[in-house]
C-alpha cells in the first residue's frame, strides 16, 4: 500500500522530470546559439543577448534544484496546488500549472490561510526534501474548529517553522520561502509605489522579508524592474556575504547589492575610521561645506600674475580674474562646467591686452578670433586656468581638502579644532564609507565637462547612422525587383535603425548600474537603514526619484553616531509625511530566555518599542561568569575551545579587547576566524559587537558588557545587538561588575 509520503514523491519525480528537461532544452539552445557566427554587428549583439538569457535560466534551474517543491494546498472544493520555487507547467495540453511559484498571487493562501481564516483551504502540506527525496511531511487541517491555530501567535506551518528555526546556522543566510509568516508576507507583497518603512526588534526576520520582498518584485513587475534593476544596501562586505546566496536560491540574480561605501563608483570606502570622524562627514552641513570648498577651489589671486605668452608678457590682474569668475559663477552652472565659460573670459581679456599691444585699430574680426584661438590653445594660459579654476575630479577635490587644515578652516569654520584634525588625512591613504557619499555630492557640484566625450558620441552615432544607410541601401537595391513589396525604407529610416542599435547594452541592469552614478533604480531596498547618514541618504534618494523604496531596520538597535532614532527624522526632507510603517513583532531567531535578558537592555534604552516575543524556548538559560581581568581571554578561548554545541560559535568583544581575545582564541582554535573580514563559515569566529550587527550564530560568548556600553556613545544599543545574535545559547563573561540590568543573568 502506497503512503502519503510515496504519493508525494511520485509527484515531486515528476517536478523533477520536467525540470530537467527544461534544462536540457536550455542546454541545447544555449549550445546552438553559441555555435552561431555573424560578422553582422545586429545579430552579433541579438546573440550575446540570447546566450546571457539561457545562462541566466540555466543559473535559475541550478538554483531551485533544493527544494523545488515544499508545499501543497488542499482546498474544500477539491482542488489542489502544490508551491514552490518557480512555477512548472504541464507542456502538453492546456499548459496547466504543475507548481506554482511562491510569488504568484495563487500561492498566497499558502502562507495566509488559518484556522480561523480558511480561505478555501482545507488542508495545508509542507513537504520537507532532502535533494530529491521527500523526507516528510507536515500537515495542518484548516476546517477542523477555528481558533485551534491561534496558539502561539498564528503561526503559519509550525512544524516546518519550528524546525527551520531550531536548525543549526551554517555562516550562510538562507531562504523563508517554505515558511513566510502572516506578517512578513503581507510586507513581502506589499505594493511597489512609495517608502515603506519596515521597523521590527531582533531576529524579527527583517533581512529576510528585504530579500524575499526583492525577489517578488522583480517576479511581479518584471517589466519595469529589470530595465532599472532593484539595488539593495547592506551595512557591511561581511553582511553582503551572508546575505549573499539567498536571491540567488530563489531564482534571482539582477539585484545589485552594495555597501553605503560602495555608491560612488570606481571607489571602495573600506578603510577603518573613528566613529566621530565618520558621524561629522555624515552630517547634513557637509552640503553646505563641500558647496564652500568648490567656491574655495575658485581662486583671485592677490597678485597680478605676470604670463610670459610666445615671449610677450601678459598680466592678469586680480580685477579682471574676479569679473572672470562672476561671470562664470552667474551661470550657476556646477564647476567643471562653468570652467569654460571662465576660461574664455581670461582668454578674451589677455586677447584683449595682446591686441592692444598689437595695435587694435590695425586688426580685424579675424585677426582677433585668430590670436584669441592661439590665446586659448597657448599651455602658459592654460596652466594660469588651471590655477585659477582647475578641473577637479570629485576624487582629487575631496582629497585636496582633507589634506589641507586651511581649506578644512574654510569649508567648515564652526567645527571644533579636535573635530577638523579628525577630517586631515594625507592623500595617499584610502577612503572611508563615510567618503563615498561626499565623493558624491562632490560629483554634483562638480559637475562633469563632457564636452569632449559627447563630441566623439556624436561622431559615433554618426558613424553607426551611416553603417545603418549602407545595410538600408542595400535592402533597397534587393527590394528594386517588386515595387509592391513594402520596403525597409517604408518602414524605417537610417536614424532610427541607428538609435535601436544604440540601445542594445545587454548588460544587465545590475552591471551597468554599478559602473554609472547617475543610474537611477526601478526599487530601492535599505537594510540596517537607522544606520545611514544625512548625507548616504541623499545620495540614495538621488538613485531612486520615483521613492520606490522600502527601508528595514530597528532604531533601537542604532550602532553608528551618524545614525537615527527616528524614521521621520530622515524621511521628513524627502517624502514628508508619506512613507507607510509596517512592522514586525515576532523573534525567530533569539529564544524566550535570552531575550527576556535583551528585553532589560531595551527597557532602559527607550520605552517606545516593545521587545519582539519570541516564538520558542530552548530551556537554556544565558548566564555569567566573572574572572580576574588577566583571564579574561584566556577564558573566553578555553570556552571557545570547550563549546559542545552544535553549529556556529561568535565570541563578541568590545572593540578595545578585539586584538587580545582573537590571538587568544586563535591560538585555543586554530581555524577560527577573525579580523576585518572573518569567515563566517568557520565553526568559531571572534567578532567586535559592530561586526555581528545583522549576523547570527548557534551560541554567543560576550565579553565584558560595561565595556560595550562605554566604548562608544551608542553603547546600549551595541549590547542590545550583542545579546540578540544567538538562535540558542548565550554566555557572558566579565571582569567588571555588570550594570543592573544584566541582574537577569544567572551564574554559571
Ligand atoms: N518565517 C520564517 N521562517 C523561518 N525562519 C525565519 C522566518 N523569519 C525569520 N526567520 C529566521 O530568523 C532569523 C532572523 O532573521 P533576520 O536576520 O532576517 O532578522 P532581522 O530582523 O534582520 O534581525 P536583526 O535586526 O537582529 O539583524 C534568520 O535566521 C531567519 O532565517
Amino acid at each position: 500500500m502506497s503512503t502519503e509520503i510515496d504519493v508525494e514523491q511520485e509527484y515531486v519525480t515528476m517536478l523533477y522530470a520536467h525540470l530537467d528537461e527544461l534544462r536540457a532544452d536550455t542546454d541545447t539552445r544555449l549550445a546552438r546559439t553559441l555555435r552561431e557566427t555573424s560578422s553582422n554587428p545586429q545579430a552579433m549583439t541579438q546573440r550575446d543577448a540570447a546566450t546571457a538569457h539561457y545562462s541566466e535560466q540555466l543559473a535559475q534551474y541550478g538554483a531551485v534544484e533544493n527544494g523545488l517543491c515544499f508545499g501543497r494546498l488542499d482546498f474544500a472544493d477539491g482542488e489542489r496546488s502544490y508551491i514552490g520555487r518557480i512555477g512548472l507547467f504541464d507542456d502538453e495540453g492546456d499548459y496547466e500549472p504543475l507548481l506554482m511559484d511562491w510569488r504568484a498571487p495563487a500561492s498566497r493562501p499558502f502562507y495566509l490561510a488559518t484556522a480561523a481564516s480558511p480561505d478555501g483551504v482545507r488542508r495545508r502540506r509542507h513537504i520537507r526534501t532532502s535533494q530529491r527525496k521527500v523526507t516528510g511531511l507536515d500537515d495542518e487541517v484548516l476546517d477542523l474548529g477555528a481558533g485551534e491555530q491561534d496558539v502561539h501567535q498564528g503561526l503559519t506551518g509550525e512544524a516546518a517553522l519550528l524546525s527551520a528555526l531550531n536548525a543549526s546556522r551554517t555562516g550562510r543566510m538562507s531562504d523563508i520561502v517554505e515558511t513566510i509568516q502572516a506578517e512578513q508576507d503581507e510586507i513581502i507583497r506589499s505594493g511597489l509605489n512609495g517608502v515603506l518603512v519596515v521597523q521590527g526588534g531582533p531576529g524579527t526576520g527583517k533581512t529576510a522579508v528585504a530579500l524575499h520582498r526583492a525577489a517578488y518584485l522583480l517576479y511581479t513587475f518584471r517589466q519595469q524592474l529589470s530595465r532599472r534593476g532593484v539595488l539593495i544596501i547592506g551595512p557591511n562586505a561581511t553582511f553582503l556575504k551572508y546575505i549573499g546566496q539567498v536571491l540567488p536560491s530563489l531564482g534571482e540574480t539582477g539585484v545589485l547589492l552594495q555597501t553605503v561605501g560602495e555608491l560612488y563608483p570606481g571607489v571602495r570606502g573600506t578603510r577603518p575610521e573613528p566613529a566621530r570622524a565618520a558621524e561629522i562627514k555624515g552630517r547634513i552641513d557637509m552640503v553646505d561645506a563641500l558647496k564652500k570648498a568648490v567656491r574655495d577651489r575658485q581662486e583671485v589671486p592677490d597678485e597680478p600674475i605676470v604670463l610670459t605668452v610666445e615671449r610677450e608678457e601678459l598680466v592678469l590682474d586680480p580685477a579682471m580674474v574676479k569679473a572672470a569668475r562672476a561671470r562664470a559663477r552667474r551661470s550657476r552652472k556646477p564647476h567643471n562646467e562653468a570652467r569654460p565659460l571662465f576660461a574664455e573670459e581670461i582668454v578674451a581679456a589677455l586677447a584683449r591686452q595682446e591686441a592692444e599691444r598689437l595695435g587694435a585699430e590695425f586688426l580685424d574680426g579675424d585677426d582677433l578670433a585668430d590670436i584669441r584661438r592661439e590665446m586659448a590653445e597657448d599651455d602658459v594660459v592654460q596652466a594660469a586656468v588651471e590655477r585659477l579654476w582647475p578641473l577637479l575630479t570629485p576624487q582629487r577635490f575631496l582629497s585636496d581638502l582633507y589634506a589641507s587644515a586651511d581649506r578644512l578652516a574654510f569649508a567648515l569654520p564652526h567645527l571644533a579644532d579636535d573635530d577638523r584634525a579628525l577630517l586631515l588625512r594625507s592623500p595617499r591613504l584610502g577612503w572611508t564609507a563615510a567618503d563615498a557619499p561626499l565623493l558624491d555630492e562632490a560629483a554634483e557640484l562638480l559637475g562633469v565637462d563632457d564636452r569632449a566625450e559627447r563630441a566623439a558620441a556624436e561622431r559615433r552615432r554618426r558613424d553607426e547612422q551611416d553603417y545603418a544607410q549602407g545595410v538600408l541601401d542595400i535592402l533597397q537595391m534587393e527590394d528594386d525587383a517588386d515595387p509592391d513589396i513594402l520596403t525597409a525604407y517604408d518602414l524605417i529610416d537610417a536614424g532610427r535603425l541607428a538609435e535601436r542599435h544604440d540601445d542594445e547594452d545587454y548588460r544587465t541592469a545590475a552591471e551597468r548600474a554599478a559602473a554609472d552614478r547617475t543610474w537611477t533604480f526601478g526599487h530601492v531596498i535599505v537594510d540596517e537603514a537607522q544606520e545611514l547618514s544625512a548625507m548616504a541618504w541623499r545620495v540614495l534618494m538621488r538613485r531612486c526619484p520615483s521613492r520606490s523604496m522600502t527601508l528595514v531596520g530597528d532604531v533601537a538597535q542604532t550602532g553608528a553616531l551618524a545614525g537615527t532614532d527616528t524614521w521621520a527624522a530622515i524621511l521628513a526632507p524627502y517624502v514628508a509625511d508619506r512613507w507607510r510603517l509596517a512592522e514586525l513583532t515576532v523573534n525567530y531567531r533569539t529564544p524566550a530566555e535570552v531575550m527576556a535578558v535583551a528585553a532589560d537592555v531595551l527597557a532602559e534604552l527607550t520605552t517606545d518599542l516593545a521587545p519582539p516575543s519570541s516564538v520558542r524556548e530552548t530551556g537554556i538559560e544565558p548566564w555569567r561568569l566573572r574572572v580576574p581581568e588577566t583571564e579574561l581571554a584566556g577564558t573566553l578561548a578555553k570556552l571557545a575551545a570547550t563549546e559542545t554545541g552544535q553549529g556556529t560559535l561568535a565570541v563578541l568583544v568590545p572593540e578595545s579587547l578585539a586584538d587580545e581575545v582573537g590571538r587568544a582564541v586563535a591560538e585555543a582554535v586554530p581555524d577560527a576566524a577573525l579580523g576585518e573580514r572573518p569567515e563566517l563559515e568557520s565553526r568559531v569566529v571572534v567578532l567586535t559587537v559592530r561586526q555581528s550587527k545583522g549576523l547570527e550564530f548557534d551560541a554567543v560568548l560576550l565579553a565584558e558588557p560595561t565595556r560595550v556600553i562605554t566604548e562608544s556613545a551608542r553603547g546600549m544599543n551595541d549590547l542590545y545587538v550583542a545579546l540578540t545574535r544567538a538562535t540558542q545559547r548565550v554566555g557572558v563573561v566579565h571582569a567588571a561588575d555588570l550594570p543592573p540590568m544584566l541582574a537577569r543573568l544567572a551564574p554559571r
